[in-house]
């Protein structure tokens, strides 16, 4: 049985203040997919727990060529709403990439051209949602609002933090040596989920500045950071709970309140059987 539609966003009228289905839903939940692989199941998933939270808004997934159409009917069948980009690419450059395959993940700065939506919700394909979030959505606008990131995984052995044990989560247990290093890292957020509102100059102009960046480690996270620095506004882990947090700084997580949870493919392979151990008490919770 086909599942039910994914509600449309639903607006309150002027005076009456009755609602009524928008025709068009000026916002939306977008995520990305890439190749033939498994991470189709990801975001079925995501589609399935945002229809199970009783999100009022609908999934847009913006899908790479690679991805073939047995996946494509797949994801239509659970109410996605597909959209087609181009691969997006860096510059050519020897970066040594944190996960080789990163370099994929710079075509998700297409989103950023879907203007028919005000504000959406990015949420990687390794994503589930357990409460809805859609208060999201009414955060003022100008900004870019997502979760802080942990720089305690080896996948951060590259970095002068992970080298001297900082981390942002935990800013007072080793301080920045400022005097030796110099001003600390601005806030850095993890771009598995973030919330933010296209805009066709604004990517025009990311895909220029792209051009003439060197990329590093974390691709298209990075860029995104330092684009984003002087407006970006942390969010409480409980809307990305990467796994990491769980075993590299526990006191900060609440399982009470997490209403969303990111499996992060380097963490999950490289630290299977913690991550199996962890996974076990989130989904228990
Ligand atoms: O081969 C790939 C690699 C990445 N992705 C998409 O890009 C997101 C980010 O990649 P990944 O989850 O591996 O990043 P992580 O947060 O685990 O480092 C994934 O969740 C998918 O939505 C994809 O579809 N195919
Ligand atoms: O392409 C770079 C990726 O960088 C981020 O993943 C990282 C980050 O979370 C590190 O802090 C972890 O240590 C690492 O395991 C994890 O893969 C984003 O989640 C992903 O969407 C994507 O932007």
């Amino acid at each position: 049985m086909a599942p039910p539609e994914l509600v449309q966003g639903s607006v309150k009228s002027g005076a009456a203040g009755i609602t009524k289905q928008a025709s068009v839903p000026s916002c939306a939940y977008v995520t990305f997919l890439a190749g033939n692989g498994d991470y189709v199941k990801g975001v079925v998933g995501l589609a399935k727990g945002l229809r199970k939270v009783k999100s009022a808004y609908p999934l847009v997934v913006a899908v790479l060529p690679d991805v073939p159409e047995e996946h494509r009917r797949i994801l239509e069948s659970q109410g996605c709403i597909l959209r087609e980009i181009e691969p997006l690419y860096p510059p050519e450059n020897h970066t040594q990439f944190a996960m080789a395959y990163y370099v994929i993940n710079y075509s998700k700065l297409r989103i950023w051209e879907f203007m028919e939506y005000k504000k959406m919700i990015y949420l990687d394909g390794d994503i589930q949602v357990y409460e809805n979030i859609d208060e999201l959505f009414d955060v003022p606008d100008g900004n870019l609002y997502a979760v802080m990131d942990c720089f305690c995984e080896k996948t951060w052995s590259h970095t002068p933090q992970y080298k001297i044990g900082y981390c942002q989560q935990c800013p007072q247990k080793v301080k920045w040596p400022i005097e030796e290093l110099g001003q600390s890292p601005s806030l850095y957020f993890n771009a598995g989920m973030f919330v933010f509102e296209p805009s066709i100059q604004t990517y025009h102009h990311l895909l220029a500045t792209l051009q003439v960046t060197t990329p590093t480690p974390f691709a298209e996270q990075d860029f995104l950071n330092m684009y984003f620095r002087n407006i970006y506004k942390p969010i409480p882990l409980d809307y990305n709970l990467v796994l990491a947090m769980l075993w590299r700084h526990p006191q900060n997580v609440d399982l009470q309140k997490v209403k969303v949870v990111h499996y992060c493919a380097a963490v999950c392979a490289s630290d299977s059987d913690r991550f199996l151990d962890f996974s076990l008490i989130v989904i228990v919770y």
